[in-house]
């Protein structure tokens, strides 16, 4: 699914208009409609004190108030006054309102007009929406902070006041909402890890815009869906033997470490790969055998270490390297050993990231379609410190370009970066999964499914989605804190259920 700019969605808006078509007043009575269907579900009847600004964001908030009034809730108006004269539609709202004269319409004209709040109201956050195009000062910043500070939960319309739909908002004033009722689609905001703050929870309201628009527009950015999922998998024919299904190596766990194999192999297994082979130290060997005696071991010579290329790895359909293999002197040499094997279809996590942090020239040696998975600071260990959220999102970018490989930057909403220069954003997973072993968990599914043949973008893709969605399905099961990375690898078969 396509992720729209700000520009993108207020051409939306203009094409439905004109395609419809719809006059843009009926548009926004649809969205304000909407809203307040949700508000009157969702919230109890107390006073709502309604902020508008006098762009169409404004407008909306205008048209809420009225449809509220009209179901009977008690009503407070705000204007944020400033020279602007106001949105055709905004205009439009404002005189309709005006001649309810049992509402009252307050103009904030200077900080003397911040109203008292009292904490058992219901704030609404209608000042401005996708059009803002520069960070709020002055009295809007006043009032921004009065309003957080007020006590009392703030709804946003569309999108959080102050905040920016596609670039970083970072040292601005912004609403904190608890919930934000947004229009259609998700914003590039709402992904991205330092707004979490601002725009608690977000509810999508669908006011019908034109269904052709988003076919006919280009975009670098995409949300990863079920279906894009379902599109990406091959199910297996009835003839299928394991040969099919490719020969997964994992190679994993510093001794002490021994879990990050299990989990990464064990996961491996269970996303499908026909054979695979764990590299483990040899004293690891027992434990990992007992737990996944599926797989088959090659013993380091090592007792503790990974250290030595006993093997030719290009026998392996895919290796994933990385979980709990330390940055030992040895393994460092390791590394770079098989990094000369410019064929390999890889994944590298967790330490062999680590590694290649700490000698960058490796970076330049890493087969094309390579799959990186750090987490935030093993991104910023390999690609620097970076400003904020959006900037590292364009370095992950540019160095996927650069570099030719897959970077995943793991979080909440995972990126997967493309050397084409796009990028999908995961919407699975949950905080339950912010905890040690789920990301070994990963490296074992990509792992298991550039095995089975999927290329590196499409293993990236759906794995990270069925992955996300493991972990859901086993947070529905234990509960956020009582789940491990190993429910998340007993859901996987579940996960890919969802997929047929
Ligand atoms: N027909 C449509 O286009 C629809 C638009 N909708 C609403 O319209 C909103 C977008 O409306 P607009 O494009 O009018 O934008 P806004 O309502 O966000 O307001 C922008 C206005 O504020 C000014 N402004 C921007 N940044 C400022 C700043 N930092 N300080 C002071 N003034 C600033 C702009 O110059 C402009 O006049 C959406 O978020 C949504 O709420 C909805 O009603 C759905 C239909
Ligand atoms: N709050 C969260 N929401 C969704 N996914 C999460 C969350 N926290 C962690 N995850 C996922 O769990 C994995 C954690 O990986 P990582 O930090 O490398 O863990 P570890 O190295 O301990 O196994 C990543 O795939 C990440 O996307
Ligand atoms: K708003």
């Amino acid at each position: 699914m396509k992720l729209l700019s700000a520009t993108q969605i207020r051409q939306w808006d203009e094409f439905t208009i004109k395609n419809e078509p719809i006059v843009s007043l009926e548009l926004m009575e649809r969205a304000a409609n909407a809203c307040t269907r949700w508000l009157l579900q969702n919230t109890l009847a107390g006073t709502y004190y309604i902020f508008c600004g006098k762009g169409n964001n404004g407008g909306d908030g205008l048209a809420i108030a009225r449809l509220l009034y009209n179901a009977g809730r008690a009503i407070k108006v705000f204007i944020l006054e400033s020279d602007a004269k106001g949105s055709d539609d905004y205009i439009s709202n404002f005189r309709i309102l005006h001649h309810l004269s049992a509402i009252p319409i307050y103009q904030v004209r200077s900080e003397k007009d911040l109203p008292v709040i009292p904490e058992e109201c219901i704030l609404i956050d209608a000042l401005f929406g996708t059009g803002l195009n520069r960070g709020l000062t002055g009295l809007a910043a006043q009032l921004i902070d009065h309003l957080n500070n007020a006590g009392a939960p703030v709804i946003s319309i569309d999108i959080p006041s102050g905040l920016f739909c596609d670039q970083s908002s970072r040292g601005h004033s912004i609403i904190r909402a608890r919930h934000t009722l947004t229009f259609q689609v998700l914003k590039m905001a709402f992904l991205i890890a330092e707004n979490a703050v601002f725009f608690g929870q977000v509810h999508l309201i669908d006011i019908n815009l034109h269904p052709s628009y988003p076919d006919l527009v280009d975009t670098p950015f995409y949300i990863i869906n079920q279906s894009m999922a379902r599109r990406i998998y091959r199910p297996r024919t009835a003839f299928a033997h394991k040969g099919n299904f490719g020969h997964a190596l994992i190679i994993a766990g510093a001794y002490g470490k021994t879990g990050a194999a299990i989990l990464s192999t064990r996961a491996c297994l269970r996303t499908g790969a026909g054979l695979v082979t764990a590299h483990v130290p040899d004293r690891s060997v027992s434990i990992l055998q007992t737990a996944a005696p599926e797989a088959m071991v090659f013993p380091d010579p090592e007792a503790d270490h990974i250290a030595t290329l006993g093997y030719t790895p290009e026998l392996f359909s895919a290796t994933g390297i990385g979980p709990g293999i330390g940055t030992g002197v040895k393994t460092k040499f390791f590394l770079r050993g098989l990094l000369e094997h410019e064929a390999l279809k890889l994944v590298l996590d967790a330490d062999a990231l680590n590694i290649i942090a700490g000698s960058p020239g490796l970076l330049n040696h890493l087969p094309p379609g390579s799959i990186l998975t750090p987490h935030p600071r093993e991104f910023s260990r390999l690609f620097g410190e970076q400003d904020n959220d959006f900037k590292k999102m364009e370095i992950a970018i540019s160095k996927s370009m650069e570099l030719n490989v897959i970077i995943i930057l793991k979080g909440h909403h995972t990126l997967v970066a493309l050397p084409d220069g796009t990028g999908f954003f995961n919407i699975t997973g949950n905080a339950g999964m912010a905890k040690g072993g789920s990301g070994d968990v990963l490296t074992g599914m990509l792992t298991g499914l550039l095995a089975q043949g999927y290329s590196s973008k499409e293993a990236a893709i759906m794995g990270v989605f069925l992955h996300g969605l493991a972990g859901d399905l086993a947070a529905g099961a234990r509960g956020m804190e009582a789940m491990t990375a190993t429910d998340i690898i007993e859901n996987i078969g579940s996960a890919f259920q969802q997929l047929l």
